[in-house]
């Protein structure tokens, strides 16, 4: 569904250049739940971006279901963004209009689409549980509620992709598990292709895989594997590997290399093969 290859976004302010995105490599299937983590200004909301044709990529290749966001005239990604992708952002109020109820809201991207479909817009708003709240206007509901109209809004065009911009950023943890859930029910039962950028490590667990982005580069990614029967006691299995690039370069975390007595200033290793092992040693 995704394919980004040595991905780079530098912005120019004045006459500074900030490189957001240094290279990053990243593949998602169709039908993946994932999460993105990060530290503050790691890329994340950026890379996001990318993905959502709000913003051009600077260099590199990225394709979203098979098509290339490089070579899309303006006309062009004013269309992915209405029938390919959905945006849900933590602060709502960019999706949503106050004054028109929950359905109007659906149904305005709908509209804006040229195709109005009353039918999806009450299975959306019963989807994520406010059938009965489809005649309220918008300021009549609670913020984790706008939330939830939102993520029926950014599917009201039936969307292959659906990008979440931190999304439980401001809501309670009881309306956060409320909104994982309808996010993992959404790629169940539509086969929804969910990328979910996020600060909220409870939320990180619960889904198929979460790839860290470190200095704008895809830095190490969790993977959960379902426990086999006989160890269900066992829970889930997470399991964490580090990115390698194409060209064979990888992160190493900071404190593994503490670990190993390298000081801040050490910019060289020693690298041995050992039995059919890498191993990473300081200099001599
Ligand atoms: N429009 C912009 N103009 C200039 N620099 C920008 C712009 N947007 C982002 N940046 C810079 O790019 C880098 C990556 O920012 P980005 O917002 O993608 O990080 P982030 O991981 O989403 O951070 P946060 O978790 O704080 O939202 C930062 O250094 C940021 O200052």
């Amino acid at each position: 569904m995704i394919v980004c290859e040595n991905l780079v976004k530098i912005y120019k302010v004045a006459d500074l250049e900030v490189v957001a995105l240094q290279g990053l490599d990243m593949t998602v299937e169709a039908g993946e739940l994932m999460g993105i983590i990060g530290n503050s200004g790691s890329g994340k909301s950026t890379l996001l971006n990318m993905l959502g044709g709000l913003d051009r990529p600077s260099a590199g290749k990225l394709f979203v279901d098979g098509q290339d966001l490089f070579r899309m005239t303006n006309a062009q990604l004013v269309a992915y963004k209405l029938a390919t992708v959905g945006f849900v952002w933590q602060n709502n109020a960019r999706n949503l209009i106050p004054y028109l109820t929950a359905l109007q809201n659906v149904e305005m991207p709908m509209l804006l689409a040229g195709k109005r479909d009353r039918k999806w817009a009450l299975e959306l708003l019963d989807m994520v549980g406010l059938g009965h709240r489809k005649h309220n206007q918008l300021h009549q509901l609670s913020g984790g509620e706008q939330q939830r109209v939102a993520i029926a809004i950014a599917l009201a065009n039936r969307p292959k992709l659906l990008l979440a911009d931190e999304p439980t950023g401001s809501v309670d943890t009881r309306t956060a598990a409320i909104i994982l859930d309808i996010f993992q029910e959404l790629n169940r039962s539509l086969g929804l292709t969910v990328v979910i950028v996020t600060h909220d490590v409870q939320l990180a667990r619960q889904v198929d895989r979460v790839v860290s982005i470190r200095d704008g580069k895809t830095s190490s990614e969790i993977l959960r594997r379902e426990a086999a029967a006989e160890q269900s006691d066992e829970g889930d299995v997470h399991e964490e590997l580090a990115v390698l690039d194409r060209a064979g370069r990888m992160q190493i975390p900071r404190e593994y290399l503490q670990a190993i007595g390298l000081e801040e200033s050490d910019n060289k290793l020693r690298i041995e093969l050992e039995d059919g092992r890498i191993v990473l040693l300081p200099p001599r």
